[in-house]
């Protein structure tokens, strides 16, 4: 088995001669101190072997820093390990592809990596399981996927060696991308995990498969919130991109601009999905109709925004399996890679969809919904939309994703939260055990 750490080789004392035994006081005492002194260098040889060699299944202290969430050790390597991944990976119809999830153990990867095994596809998972969110719901949707024959590598996509290492194994066809950080509100507090995660790791992804022989197609998982500041409705693909309302736009933002630059040097197909506030079973704790859920079931008082002028906040709610979808209809319309060698033979695929419900619904009537599902009045508490990255109203264009993928939602708010609640409730044991 490989260890793979990002620690610093030098945090590891390199200068042995420094310890002197002519000089050492020790050496001097009587040989009544010796029991002592072997203890103590026990203990100190005890502390050494438990912070160099734990296990590295067992989860890591948490960093007070999540950004550097990455430094975790992760063990991937060996035959065993390789033949895991292979078995994974395998495709097991005549047209089928192999595809690489990143972010697998995540609420979308979870459902794509569970379409493509269904019909034959095969799937190998990345996800780093950081601890975002409740860490346990991500082991929960990883138990999932491995009961239906998904192998889940943990690991990072930063770290370059086991992505090679992964196309070393296995050449797959297609990248569903799908790991990211996440969230709009989260980038004020901790703004260098997305540029970790959404920026770095992108271009890490990119540089690996752009080496890779054959070069997969890749999909990936923009965001509604490229479209910031805007005010004109229904978004269209076609629309300014240029004024970003949070560090989580910008980084999807420039994540298409890389996209750009990669597909224009190398020939790599690069599919962008921008996807419209997701919601569904294994859902995200951080979003608001999974924390709403919560703190309604629990008799806690939520925060319900409004605009200015008490005007209307409100999101184009677009249910799960739809989005499922839609990545599907992505995948099976990419076109090959033209490039090899980290060269381009011809020009590649370029493209960008919305993936939205196209029929916003203010948060007001969200909260109306759960209260019938959940049979609980909410305690709401009407607050101004505060400056922390928030958009007043999300509305898609998805013409373009229907004529081109064949995408077209068919969930309502009011049946995917039925769906929703459901899931909670059984997941949650009726909301007794509460989600963290
Ligand atoms: O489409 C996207 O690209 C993004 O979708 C999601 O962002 P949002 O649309 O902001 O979803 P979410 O946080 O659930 O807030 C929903 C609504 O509740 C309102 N909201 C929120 C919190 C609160 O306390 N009160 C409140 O009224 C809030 O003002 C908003 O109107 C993903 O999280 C993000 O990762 C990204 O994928």
């Amino acid at each position: 088995m490989k260890q793979m750490s990002h620690l610093d080789d030098d945090d590891v004392p390199s200068t042995p001669g420094k310890f002197k035994i002519d000089k050492s006081p020790y050496f001097h005492r009587s040989t009544r101190s010796l029991p002592k002194l072997a203890f103590w260098s026990l203990l100190f040889l005890g502390f050494i072997f438990i912070f160099f060699y734990r296990s590295p299944s067992s989860p890591s202290p948490v960093s007070s820093d999540p950004s550097r969430r990455s430094l975790r050790t992760y063990s991937w390597g060996g035959p065993a390990w390789e033949k895991r991944v292979r078995s994974s990976a395998r495709v097991r119809t005549r047209r089928g592809v192999s595809v690489l999830v990143t972010g697998a153990a995540g609420f979308v990867g979870t459902h794509v990596s569970s379409a493509l095994k269904r019909r034959g596809d095969g799937v190998l998972g990345l996800d780093n399981f950081n601890d975002y969110y409740d860490p346990s719901l991500k082991r929960a949707r990883q138990a999932l996927l491995e009961r239906s024959g998904i192998f889940v590598v943990e690991g990072d996509i930063n770290d370059a060696a086991l992505l090679r290492k992964l196309f070393e194994v296995v050449p797959f066809t297609h990248v569903m991308h799908l790991a990211a950080q996440a969230g709009v509100r989260y980038a004020m507090e901790n703004p260098s995990s997305y540029v970790h995660s959404n920026i770095a790791g992108f271009v890490n992804l990119l540089e690996v498969c752009k080496s890779a022989n054959p070069q997969p197609a890749i999909v990936w998982a923009s965001s509604s919130s490229v479209y910031g500041l805007n005010t004109k409705v229904p978004f269209s693909e076609k629309d300014r991109t240029d004024q970003p309302a949070s560090l989580y736009a910008a980084t999807k933002k420039a994540g298409e601009e890389i996209a750009h630059t990669y597909n224009h040097i190398y020939g790599l197909s690069l599919t962008g999905l921008r996807f419209f506030t997701v919601y569904g079973p294994w859902g995200r704790p951080d979003m608001a109709y999974f924390f709403f859920t919560k703190d309604i079931l629990r008799g806690k008082a939520i925060s319900v925004f409004e605009g200015a002028n008490h005007g209307t906040v409100a999101r184009d709610f677009t249910y799960i399996d739809d989005i499922v979808k839609g990545c599907l209809g992505a995948l099976d319309t990419a076109e090959k890679s033209t490039g090899s060698g980290g060269k381009k033979r011809g020009a590649a695929q370029l493209r960008v969809f919305n993936l939205g419900n196209t029929s916003p619904v203010p948060v007001t009537h969200l909260v109306s919904i759960l209260e019938r599902l959940l049979k609980v009045k909410a305690k709401r508490n009407i607050m101004k939309l505060p400056r922390n990255g928030d958009v007043q109203f999300t509305h898609a264009n998805i013409s373009s994703a229907q004529r081109e993928l064949g995408y077209k939602p068919t969930t309502d708010l009011q049946t995917g939260l039925k769906k929703f609640a459901r899931w909670y409730l059984g997941y949650y044991k009726g909301g007794k055990k509460a989600a963290s």
